[in-house]
């Protein structure tokens, strides 16, 4: 089924998945709350508060998942006082399951996980993807923003279709960072921990502090590639999660 637009996708799997979660979380702490990406399409409201929140993509990469395309994860993050404290990305197909709590260090399948040491952008990966939006003007300033990355000139541009497998592709040193305008706050909450633990940092795409609400990020292996990053995007801004009319 669509959502908000044609290219906005969700099946049976995403629903039930979210619920499946929520249930079972739900039994052990029955005064927590939940960002889930299926219930706030459902009409539930998407406010971070200071409260114990979980906050849930059951299927990042839901278009990769209809297509068969190999790279989907389930995305959980916890947070409280805004601030996430753990988070998992289960890459479903890779078998990986990463994982972060703040103050602890990132794993992978139980592994640590350090960010790279390249800090020179011409020896980099770039992640990022083109977004959800179809609308030719967004589409125009994401194009001219990757052409300016693309031309520093970086070693190459990668997107795996999801923004979870994204940042723990950071965490993991295989890419030097990853950016986007367009996400929502259950594609990065659990990977922002994931990437911060492993030594990188996250920031605005404008530069600013990283605001989870805001729709847009930049998380990368070092300060410097992130700044350089900053220095080729074309900053607009959708409307965030907690916009009561977002959708
Ligand atoms: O709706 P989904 O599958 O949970 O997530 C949306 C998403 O896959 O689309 C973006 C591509 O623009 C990704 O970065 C992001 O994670
Ligand atoms: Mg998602
Ligand atoms: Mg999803």
């Amino acid at each position: 089924m669509t959502k908000s637009s044609s290219v906005d996708l969700v099946t049976q799997t995403d629903q039930k998945v979210e619920q499946l979660i929520i249930q079972s979380v739900k039994e052990k702490f029955p005064t927590h709350r939940f960002i889930g990406e299926e219930s706030v399409a459902a009409g539930e409201s998407c406010v971070l508060t200071d409260a114990p929140t979980w906050i849930i993509d059951p299927i990042d990469g839901t278009t990769n998942f209809v297509h068969a395309f190999p790279f989907v994860a389930v995305s959980i993050g916890f947070s409280v006082n805004k601030q996430v404290e753990f988070g998992v990305v289960f890459s479903c197909l890779e078998d990986k399951m990463f994982t972060a709590r703040r103050g602890k260090g990132a794993f992978c399948n139980g592994e640590p996980l350090q960010v790279s040491d390249q800090e020179d952008i011409k020896q980099s990966i770039i992640a990022t993807e083109f977004g959800s939006s179809r609308d030719p003007d967004a589409v125009d300033r994401i194009f001219s923003s990757l052409r300016n990355v693309l031309c520093i000139p970086v070693h190459g541009v990668r997107g795996a279709g999801t923004a979870a497998i994204n940042m723990c592709l950071v965490a993991s040193g295989c890419v030097e960072a990853y950016y986007e305008i367009g996400i929502h706050v259950w594609d990065i909450a659990a990977g922002s921990l994931i990437v911060s633990e492993a030594g990188g940092v996250l920031m605005d795409v404008d530069g600013g502090p990283l605001d989870l609400m805001s729709r847009r990020i930049v998380a990368a292996n070092s300060r410097t590639i992130a700044e350089r990053i900053v220095r080729e995007i074309d900053a607009f801004g959708p409307p965030r999660d907690d916009e009561p009319l977002r959708r």
